[in-house]
């Protein structure tokens, strides 16, 4: 039987309940103190028993009640916990400040091949095919970006959550099929290095000569490009081509958050900073990054207060905690991006010049995709192999008239918008080829060549008769593939009357 005792909580009182159990010589496994209740499992304790041991531990001072229950509170959280993990559909591990495994749930359990006790007490590392991951992982306080990793020889994302205070963190892998909504964080940090930059093109190969030697300068280095040409990228190739590689790489991105709270995560703050702090203070990426680079990303969005307080540690090594006295002493280089026209913007005094002359000590830029001739492709078939790992599809491959509209698209978001542009065609077909269809479909944009072959190529002279030429176009390559309205239909997720009107108005005859 399992019984709850209530009590009036006062010094000793937990003792003497105990000690009335013990005198009894009862059975007992359990017993979970919880002031003012004490929860007790005595499995051989029946009825007859419980009326004499209530009316004993009632002699007491301050017993208020002793009552039988189902099950002890401990027990019903640890099995609610149980039935969370294990509903969770993702690989899930706990593990402690040394990266060694703790928990374990069923998801991580099936696709590792091996029970969930049988995990605890491993080693992360060698769990996720990486040796090195439980050493970056103590040295960065569990702070690290998300990265690929391997389970069972499946591929996985890792993203960490810290428990802190050194108390280790919660991982989570998460699965292929869920990749694509996490592609922005999927960077190809596993081991970072110039051959991650893919390619050949001529200003990619000077810009890869050049960040070859600037990486290996004790200096600041701004990297300036338009969005998504593969900023961060080339400052993680940087930091692990310079002799900072063993510390680590700590990322901040000066847009995404609010002034506080990125001074507070480039800086660190003290203890009792602002009420809802953690109680003893907490380090910043600069204290954290102790040896290794900070990337400070889109530079040009830094408020001016951060921009003073950042000089300030840029001239001479120093800072303090937000809230706190004392002077901290740091050895970080700082590597910094922008999309903006930072030298502009020091003529219209949104940026501080000093503080512009500090970060550019040593420059790279970054050209546009629209300006690496065939990188273009050899990025996109590079990007199709994976997509096709990921999506688990049979490869692919782009057919001329694609190759065409890739080559030829602006790419205003440059590396990323390719990216996710094939993530999507890769994903939304299971043909073999993939032809320019696909990629409109998927976000490229439709180019001027891709204008319906009907006499009216050229520009179009009003935004329905552009729509009109997309619509042609589209049925026009897609029904040989899928030749009857109800096929395009479900190819095109529309309804089928919708299909059948627009074969009609574009007098496509359904065969
Ligand atoms: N040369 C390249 N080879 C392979 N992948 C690349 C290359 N350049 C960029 N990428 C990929 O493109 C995506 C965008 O790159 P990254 O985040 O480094 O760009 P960014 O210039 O820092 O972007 P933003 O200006 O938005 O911060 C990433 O997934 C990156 O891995």
């Amino acid at each position: 039987m399992r019984i709850a005792v209530s009590f009036a909580d006062r010094v000793g009182i937990a003792h003497e309940i105990l000690a009335v159990l013990a005198g009894r010589r009862l059975n007992v496994v359990a017993v979970e103190v919880d002031p003012p209740h004490i929860h007790i499992d005595a499995p051989e304790l029946d009825a007859a028993g419980f009326a004499s041991l209530e009316e004993a531990l009632r002699t007491v001072a301050g017993v208020r009640s002793v009552a039988p229950i189902d099950i002890l509170p401990g027990t019903r959280r640890r099995l609610h916990l149980d039935a969370l993990l294990s509903a969770l559909p993702d690989p899930v591990l706990a593990v402690d400040g040394a990266a060694r495994i703790v928990v374990a749930n069923a998801a991580a359990a099936t696709v590792a091949g091996r029970s969930e006790a049988d995990l605890a007490g491993g080693d992360l590392g060698s769990l996720l095919g990486d040796p090195g991951l439980p050493a970056a992982l103590t040295a960065s306080g569990f702070r690290i970006p998300s990265r690929e990793v391997t389970l069972n020889g499946q591929p996985f994302l890792m993203d960490l959550t810290p428990i802190g205070e050194g108390a280790g963190a919660v991982v989570t892998l998460f699965t292929p099929s869920r990749l694509g909504e996490r592609l922005d964080a999927l960077q190809n940090f596993d081991d970072g290095g110039f051959d991650k930059i893919l390619g050949d093109s001529p200003p990619v190969r000077a810009l890869k000569a050049r960040a070859a030697r600037v990486a290996a300068v004790e200096a600041p280095l701004l990297i300036l490009g338009e969005t998504g040409t593969g900023k961060e990228l080339i400052a993680h190739a940087c930091h692990r081509a310079s002799p900072r590689r063993g510390k680590p790489f700590l990322a901040l991105n000066c847009a995404a958050v609010p002034e506080s709270l990125a001074e507070s995560e480039l800086f660190g703050y003290a203890p009792g900073a602002f009420s809802g702090a953690q109680r003893g203070g907490k380090p910043g990426l600069l204290e954290l990054a102790h040896g290794g680079t900070v990337f400070l990303d889109e530079i040009g969005e830094m408020s001016p207060y951060l921009q003073a307080k950042l000089l300030r540690f840029l001239n001479d090594g120093s800072f303090r905690r937000v809230g706190g006295e004392r002077e901290q002493q740091v050895d970080v280089r700082v590597i910094s991006a922008t999309h903006r026209p930072l030298e502009a913007m020091v003529a219209d005094h949104s940026f501080r010049e000093d503080l512009f002359y500090r970060l550019n000590v040593l420059t790279l830029q970054v050209p546009p995709l629209r300006e690496r001739g065939d990188d273009i492709l050899l990025l996109a078939r590079h990007f199709i192999a994976r997509a096709c790992a990921q999506a688990r599809r049979p490869p692919c491959r782009l057919t001329r008239q694609a190759a065409e509209v890739l080559l030829s698209n602006p790419w205003p978001g440059n590396v990323r918008q390719l990216e996710n542009v094939i993530f999507r065609a890769v994903t939304m077909t299971d043909h073999p080829l993939l032809d320019a269809a696909d990629l409109e479909l998927a976000g490229a944009r439709m180019t001027e060549t891709d204008l319906p072959p009907d006499g009216t190529a050229g520009p179009a002279a009003s935004w329905e008769e552009a729509v009109e030429g997309f619509e042609r176009t589209l049925l026009r390559r897609l029904y040989p593939r899928y030749p009857s309205s109800r096929k395009l239909a479900a190819r095109l997720a529309t309804s089928h009357t919708m299909i059948a009107n627009k074969l009609r108005k574009y007098g496509i005859p359904e065969r």
